[in-house]
Order: structure tokens, then C-alpha cells, then sequence
């Protein structure tokens, strides 16, 4: 079957779930999109042959931050999905796609976190932004208005920083995140564990933007949405919630290099 040429599969796998999109070179519309846990991860190719029925992409944009057996497990699925498909791995470097880096060892940056600041950029132009991605870690990276990259933090994501409590002490259980936001000052120990880890993401992103001066706050990530209603930002600073960020910045690249690989 032949390739279809303008189409490209993005992929960012994360530490918790691989994430990926179909996608056409020539416009913002994603074709087909999927996530699966890396538990589940033979899921891809059943989600990828349905994908790919017509035709398989000619090429794959990654970006992988869970480790060389991931990395060897997705060549391996897609050599049998999208045979002959040119496959990049998208790493960070000193500068890409009009985004400076501006860490010290500009390959040391989370590609994620490279791919999540093209994205932001190509949503907000021109302006000092803070963006903020919350899965199994949860990075908050401040870029200026001049397209820098100039730094960030990272903190354990929502999940990982409860599970922390739970496996280090003798008393506080494993709670999963509901849909009802826990008081400030809870009076149960579930509720409490919440608002802490809640607090402690949303204060991590409401001083960071302060701290920048930001005028954009993005923020992406499994875990943004129980996040979100939390912050509470100063006046002027817009917030939007963009899911997939990473590969926001990943297509943003297909789109403004072409044939990158
Ligand atoms: N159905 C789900 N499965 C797994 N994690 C989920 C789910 N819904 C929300 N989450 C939250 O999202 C996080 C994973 O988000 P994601 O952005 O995919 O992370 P990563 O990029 O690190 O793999 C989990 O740590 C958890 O806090
Ligand atoms: C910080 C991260 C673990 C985030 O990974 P994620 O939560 O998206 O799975 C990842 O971007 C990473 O491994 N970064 C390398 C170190 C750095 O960015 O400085
Ligand atoms: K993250």
C-alpha cells in the first residue's frame, strides 16, 4: 500500500501514557488521534491499523521521554503498521522551529518540554507565556516574548505526589482525584491529601507565572483538568487549556519545516 505523503503521526510518549495524532501537514485538523497506558501499549497497533486503513504515514515525528526499551518497542510496532515510514526522534537542541533553548546543556531539556514551548509559541506569539504540563511529572516553563525557552521547574505531577504519601507513611491511603473540589482547610484525610497536592500544583503555577509576568498561562496534560479550577491567576493573565501540547509543538514543527526527516 502506498504511503500517504502528507500525513504524519505524531507520537509523545510520556512516563504514564503514549499519546498520538494523525496528522496532515497542510492544516491544524488532526485525522485520528489515541493514547494508550505502556501496560496496554499493544493497543497502538490495533489503533494504528485502523488508523492507517487507507494509507500508513509516510513519517513519524517522536517524542519520547520514558526510556530506550519504549523507544525499541514503538520501532518495532511501527515497522509492522507504517512499513518504510522515515521515523525521527525529536531531541532538544540549541534552537528549533524559532524557539531558542535556553537551558545550559540544551540537550539535557525533556524533548516534552521542547516540543510543549514550539506548541505554546505557535498559540501565543509574540508573548511572554507560561506553560504548564501536568502528567507523571508536572513542568512549568516560562518562555519570553521573544520565543526563548528560558527555564523551568519540576514537580511531581498530581498522581505521583499523592502516591507519595500513600506509600511513604503508615496512615494515609491511596485517593483518586474526584470531580468535587475539596475545601482549603479539608476535614477528612482524603480531602486533605487532594487539597494539599491540588494547592501545591496550582501555587506552583500561579508563582510562576507572577514570576515571569506571563499574559499567557497554558496549561496540558492528563492531569490539567482537575487542576484548572484550582488556580487562580492575577488579572490580565489569560489561561487555556490545551490538550496535547506536545504534539501541538510537534505538528507546529511538521508544519513550519516540511520534510524534516
Ligand atoms: N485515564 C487516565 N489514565 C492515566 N492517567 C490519568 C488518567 N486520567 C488522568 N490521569 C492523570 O494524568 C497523568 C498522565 O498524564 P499524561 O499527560 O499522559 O502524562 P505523561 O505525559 O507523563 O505520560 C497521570 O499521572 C494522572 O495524574
Ligand atoms: C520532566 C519529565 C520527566 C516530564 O515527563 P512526563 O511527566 O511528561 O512523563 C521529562 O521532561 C524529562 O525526563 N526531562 C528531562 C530533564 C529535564 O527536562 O530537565
Ligand atoms: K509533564
Amino acid at each position: 500500500m502506498n504511503a500517504n505523503k502528507n500525513a504524519w503521526l505524531l507520537i509523545d510518549a510520556g512516563n504514564t501514557r503514549i499519546k498520538w495524532a494523525l496528522a496532515d501537514r497542510a492544516s491544524d485538523a488532526w485525522l485520528a488521534q489515541g493514547a494508550a497506558l505502556h501496560a496496554e501499549a499493544s493497543d497502538l497497533a490495533v489503533q494504528w491499523s485502523a488508523a492507517f486503513a487507507a494509507a500508513p504515514p509516510a513519517r513519524v515525528l517522536a517524542a519520547n521521554v520514558a526510556g530506550a526499551a519504549v523507544r525499541t518497542r514503538l520501532e518495532q510496532m511501527l515497522a509492522a503498521v507504517a512499513p518504510g515510514a522515515s521515523v525521527e526522534w525529536f531531541a532538544s537542541c540549541a534552537q528549533r522551529a524559532g524557539l531558542v533553548n535556553g537551558y545550559r546543556n540544551p540537550a539535557q531539556l525533556g524533548c516534552d518540554r521542547f516540543a510543549a514551548a514550539i506548541g505554546a509559541r505557535a498559540l501565543a506569539p509574540d508573548r511572554p507565556i507560561i506553560v504548564a504540563n501536568c502528567g507523571t511529572a508536572t513542568t512549568v516553563d516560562a518562555i519570553d516574548a521573544s520565543g526563548r525557552f528560558i527555564g523551568g521547574m519540576i514537580l511531581p505531577g498530581l498522581g505521583l505526589m499523592a502516591s507519595s504519601l500513600a506509600r511513604n507513611t503508615a496512615q494515609l491511603p491511596q485517593i483518586q482525584p474526584g470531580t468535587l473540589l475539596p475545601s482549603p482547610f479539608a476535614d477528612n484525610t482524603d480531602d486533605a491529601i487532594l487539597a494539599g497536592c491540588l494547592s501545591a500544583q496550582a501555587g506552583a503555577i500561579e508563582r510562576a507565572s507572577v514570576q515571569h509576568g506571563a499574559v499567557e498561562c497554558i496549561l496540558s496534560g492528563g492531569a490539567a483538568s482537575y487542576i484548572a479550577p484550582m488556580l487562580t491567576l492575577a488579572p490580565g493573565l489569560v489561561l487555556r487549556h490545551v490538550d496535547n501540547i506536545v504534539m501541538k509543538g510537534l505538528h507546529a514543527i511538521v508544519r513550519a519545516e516540511g520534510d524534516v526527516c
